[in-house]
């Protein structure tokens, strides 16, 4: 196969950039030589193609991600929840596309059918595909120094803020985790039995590998709900505002549920009264407020549902709000509050959140399952006692991140059930032994995980060399006291001693000490690694980040895949939808592209290596310095109208590409081919720029949300015919 690069169509406002950067790219790639080619991965292209109505783009590249030949630049995209699934469904109808439904309760065969198709494009659906390697994510040098120059604010929190976590501890996931490590290959099975003797079979067969760990765990219903009522008393009785935080989209079948659980308990009155009239609407509360409340208007009594669920908003604890202006709230969509991202903009915001005049408060952070709450409890002790982290002197926490093949909790989807009725579950294995078991209730959810052999190895061997190149000390973030943890520990002690660690300082701490231990040498100026699981991964390559740098997407965030491909993931954070608004309202898109910069300098170097094609490397290295001299003059969107946005920070990275293409000496042809365009850019910079800005403060239409229009958007995002002219004619 002819080496070539991939780079994602995704979503949302990565998609829209897309739009704008993309000609740049390939026109700089093309007089190289490289081969870039894109694939459709948008949540709409997955819809349509379930149904046979598009190519299977993830399919094929999650073949790809398998093979020495894969590299991919993944931008972030939509892990939808069941009310953008339902959205999406609803744009691709009206726009003649003959989709069914989403079955919210499937009844017959072909319902089943139907929605076991749109369970494959829900959540985190792409990622976990993909992902076929472990991950590491650091802040660029040249980002840290930019942070330090230009110090973006942390806010103290208040003289006795009473911002807190509230966490089970007990009765939760983290506490009934149990664990086992497989000596031979074998194929598990899951089996309730119900306390009338009966049994159903919850997963016939779950093959396993000689080495896998295998865990499994539940949280249980009638604690859940103990605890969610303790904590919005609590919250009631402080006088903060109560915010639930979750990763509903990654965690795609239990967090739903545990969401559903929290609006249960916090408008309680309103479904023990008309609970009933909701489901037989089919109105569910995992689904959120933002799902009910329209559609109680079809209801006979739905006036006075909706009167009810105002007096309860009216009478409980404040409730955070994602949009006061809008009248969203923390319990109108499952995937509005996601956890990596939302508990560092409250640390960020001096320990505060948004009520529902807009106004900002302390806040009761209700995290239910308490396996990493302990992370957020520290960090922001640490910031009450010690005062916000300085971006202008603290070190960084890189990370080295569990990921590949669906290791730990983000695998977890398949083998996650809400029990139905009270009895034992029991992993066991072919010869029939019971390797795992718990005692559940109805209501319980029950899941169990696995982690690969393979993937711990590489992970271990990734931390040492990310350990070793960059100098500095590398934390593995396990605790002993976890079933998982201590499984993994003995493989993690294990396969160091298969490196040379002489002179390296690593240790294992549990991930309360390693926060403690990392934010202190964080203090000092000093750099920590954090060798984390999948779910930290995540949480930790937002969190240090934002405080770090302000934001995840100027991550530099690389996946080796294990077969030898690469997969260039751009920036740390997701598909930004609040910037969708704001440029359909201003036709201003403050998107920051640096994430995409920074994955295609790798991916350049990937295929120099791949193709023997020295030309992509000079590429790679004019686009990195490139890249530092755009961060030198700050040019990146703004986030007021008016300023360079998205579009204008694409013309100066371009502008400086061909500049440093231009003046480089390992390839003339290639210097000289971009003379000219260096020379049309550097002529044109001010008219380019005029043209970019005079568009701005207007609403733009492109012609949809989940599926919009290439042509319209074409049009909002390359609105400098003079840029464009130079682009199209090079
Ligand atoms: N890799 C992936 O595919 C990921 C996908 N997701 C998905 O993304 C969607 C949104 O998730 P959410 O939790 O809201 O997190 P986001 O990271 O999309 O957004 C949080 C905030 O971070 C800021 N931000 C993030 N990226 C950028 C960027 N490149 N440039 C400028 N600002 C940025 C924005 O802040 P401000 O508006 O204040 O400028 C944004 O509102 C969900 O569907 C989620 O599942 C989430 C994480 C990773
Ligand atoms: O896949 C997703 O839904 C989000 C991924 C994510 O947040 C991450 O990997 O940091
Ligand atoms: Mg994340």
């Amino acid at each position: 196969m002819a080496a070539r690069i991939i780079y994602t169509h995704t979503d949302e406002a990565p998609l829209l950039a897309t739009y704008s950067f993309l000609p740049i790219v390939s026109a700089y790639a093309a007089k190289a030589g490289v081969e870039v080619e894109t694939r459709d991965i948008s949540v709409a292209s997955r819809i349509l193609a379930q149904f046979g109505l598009a190519d299977d783009a993830l399919g094929e590249l999650g073949e790809l991600a398998k093979t020495p030949e894969a590299n991919i630049v993944k931008l972030p995209n939509i892990s939808a929840s069941v009310p953008q699934l339902k959205a999406a469904i609803k744009e691709l109808q009206e726009k003649g596309y003959e989709l069914p439904d989403y079955p919210e309760a499937p009844s017959t065969p072909e319902e089943e059918e139907i929605r076991a198709k749109y369970d494959k494009v829900k959540g985190s659906a792409v990622n976990p595909v993909l992902r076929e390697g472990n991950s590491d994510r650091r802040a660029p040098g040249s980002v840290k120094a930019y942070a330090k120059a230009h110090p973006h604010t942390n806010k103290p929190f208040g003289e006795g803020s009473k911002t807190a976590v509230a966490t089970m501890g007990e009765h939760d996931f983290k506490s009934n985790e149990k664990s086992v490590t497989l000596a031979a290959d074998d194929t598990l099975s899951i089996v309730l039995e119900k306390a009338d003797g009966s049994t159903e079979t919850l997963l016939a067969e779950l093959p396993v590998l000689a080495g896998e760990i295998v865990d499994a765990t539940k949280m249980e219903a009638a604690h859940l709900h103990a605890f969610l009522a303790n904590a919005i008393a609590k919250a009631k009785s402080e006088d903060v505002l109560f915010s639930l935080h979750l990763k509903a989209t990654m965690m795609k079948v239990s967090d739903p549920i545990i969401f559903g659980h929290v609006v249960k308990a916090f408008f309680k009155d309103v479904f023990d009264k008309y609970g009933d009239d909701l489901a037989k609407a089919g109105l569910s509360a995992n689904d959120g407020l933002g799902s009910i409340l329209p559609g109680l208007d079809a209801l006979s009594n739905g006036a006075e549902i909706k009167a009810a669920f105002e007096s309860a908003l009216a009478n409980g604890p404040r409730l955070s709000y994602v949009n006061s202006d809008k009248g969203i709230t923390n319990l109108h969509v499952p995937s509005d509050v996601i956890i990596d991202a939302s508990i560092p903009a409250l640390v960020r915001n001096g320990g505060k959140l948004w009520g529902a005049d807009g106004g900002e408060d302390d806040t009761l952070a209700v995290i239910p399952d308490s396996s990493y709450a302990g992370v957020y409890e520290t960090v922001i002790e640490d910031v009450k006692k010690n005062g916000p982290l300085d971006p202008a002197t603290i070190g960084t926490v890189p990370n080295v991140g569990l990921m590949a093949q669906k290791a730990e909790e983000y695998g977890s989807h398949d083998k996650t059930f809400e029990i139905s009725s009270a009895g034992t579950v029991r992993v066991l294995n072919k010869a029939g032994e019971v390797l795992i078991e718990h005692d559940v209730e109805a209501g319980d959810i029950w899941r169990a995980c696995q982690t690969k052999d393979i993937p711990v190895r590489d992970w271990v061997k990734l931390a040492v060399s990310r350990a070793r190149d960059s100098k500095t000390p590398a934390v593995f973030w396990l605790d002993e006291s976890r079933a998982h943890d201590a499984e993994l520990i003995k493989k993690v002690t294990t396969y160091l001693t298969e490196h040379d660690t002489e002179g390296l300082e690593i240790k294992i701490l549990s991930p309360d000490l390693a926060t403690a231990y990392s934010l202190e040498r964080l203090r000092n100026g000093e750099d920590t690694i954090s060798v984390t699981g999948n779910v930290l991964r995540d949480y930790n390559t937002d969190l240090f980040p934002i405080l770090e740098v302000g934001t995840s997407a100027k991550m530099l965030s690389i996946v080796p895949l294990i077969a030898g491909g690469g997969l260039f993931e751009t920036g740390a954070g997701g598909s930004a939808p609040k910037h969708v608004q704001q440029l359909v309202e201003q036709d201003y898109l403050r998107w920051d592209s640096l994430g995409e910069f920074f994955a295609l300098v790798p991916s350049f170097e990937k295929y120099a290596e791949q193709a023997s094609a020295p030309a992509a490397k000079v590429l790679a290295g004019a686009l990195d310095r490139a890249t530092a001299t755009f961060l030198e003059n700050d040019r990146s969107p703004g986030r007021k109208l008016g300023t360079t946005d998205n579009r204008g920070s694409h013309f100066y990275l371009g502008f400086y590409w061909a500049q440093e293409l231009a003046a480089q000496t390992e390839d003339a042809e290639l210097a000289a081919a971009f003379k000219g365009l260096a020379e049309t850019l550097a002529a044109n910079e001010d008219k380019i720029v005029e043209e970019l800005l005079a568009v701005q403060g207007k609403p733009a239409d492109i012609g949809g949300y989940y599926l919009p229009d290439a042509e319209k958007v074409t049009a909002v995002m390359r609105p400098s015919a003079t840029l464009n002219e130079a682009i199209d004619a090079f």
